[in-house]
């Protein structure tokens, strides 16, 4: 097995009195992809804000290639190589679909390296090139979804951390969407963090996987070894299915 990109150690995140994480602890192995998934109000977004330095955890430990995170800004954790892609397809809908890409390496000063990245990345998402002079605003909601994730990728990430990638796009897109995760992942090593709050759609990528309930793991494994109805239940809190060993 590949080594660890990211550890999670009993991490627990509160805001002032509500506990939105509770030791939860979990691993993204290099180049794997580690899908999240509970209901409402498990804590998936927590963790994300966690990861790139928006919200300090109250303990526990977050490590990135075996160094931590703890203390530093969210510009030195993009640095390190973490994105984020929160929930709700962020565009700036006025700029252009080409500028929404260039605003994104705006701290890069390697511009032969910016084209380069930019001719690589309308490769793998050839929907955005006949658009490139379009106002972002007028993208699909599948179009805006891969733009963003073509914008968060500018930034040459080691980890991309997407929340509800599917949110409000139809089944189709949604395929679409997670196939371009799977390219990339395969051409460039990417290690990717998904939360899917659809614990059908989480587990249909055949990852890792790991169910938050209450910020508790109250169920993880490989998906291909968890049914549907285990699934169900852990996610509805009916009957809390023993803890497997962490994938
Ligand atoms: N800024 C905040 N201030 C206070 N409580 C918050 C804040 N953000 C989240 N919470 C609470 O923390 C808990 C976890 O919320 P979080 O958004 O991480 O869950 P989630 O699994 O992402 O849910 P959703 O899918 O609804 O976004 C919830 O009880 C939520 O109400």
């Amino acid at each position: 097995m590949s080594a660890a990109d990211l550890s999670v150690q009993d991490l627990t995140v509160r805001y002032g009195s509500t506990v939105a994480l509770r030791g939860l602890s979990l691993d993204v192995a290099q180049g794997s992809t580690l899908m999240l998934t509970g209901p409402n109000g498990a804590g998936k977004s927590t963790l994300c804000k966690s990861l790139i330095g928006w919200v300090r955890p109250a303990s526990g430990a977050l490590l990135w290639q075996g160094q931590s995170l703890a203390g530093l800004s969210p510009e030195d954790i993009a640095a390190r190589g973490i994105a984020m892609i929160p929930e709700g397809r962020h565009v700036f809908g006025s700029l252009s679909v080409i500028d929404n890409l260039r605003v994104a390496a705006t701290r890069r000063r390697d511009r032969a390296g910016i084209a380069a990245d930019l001719d690589r990345l309308l490769a793998v998402f050839p929907m955005l090139q006949p658009r490139l002079q379009q106002a972002a605003g007028m993208l699909s909601g599948g179009q805006q979804q891969m733009l963003v994730i073509a914008r968060a990728l500018m930034g040459r990430p080691r980890l991309l951390v997407i929340d509800e990638p599917s949110l409000g796009l139809a089944p189709q897109v949604t395929d679409q969407v997670y196939a371009t995760l799977r390219q990339l992942q395969a051409e460039q090593g990417l290690s990717l963090l998904i939360v899917e709050q659809s614990s059908r759609r989480a587990a249909a990528m055949s990852s890792p996987l790991v169910l938050l309930r209450e910020g508790q793991a109250v169920l993880r494994g490989p998906a291909s070894q968890i049914d549907a109805d285990t699934l169900e239940r852990a996610y509805f809190g009916d009957d809390s299915p023993a803890l497997e060993s962490p994938p």
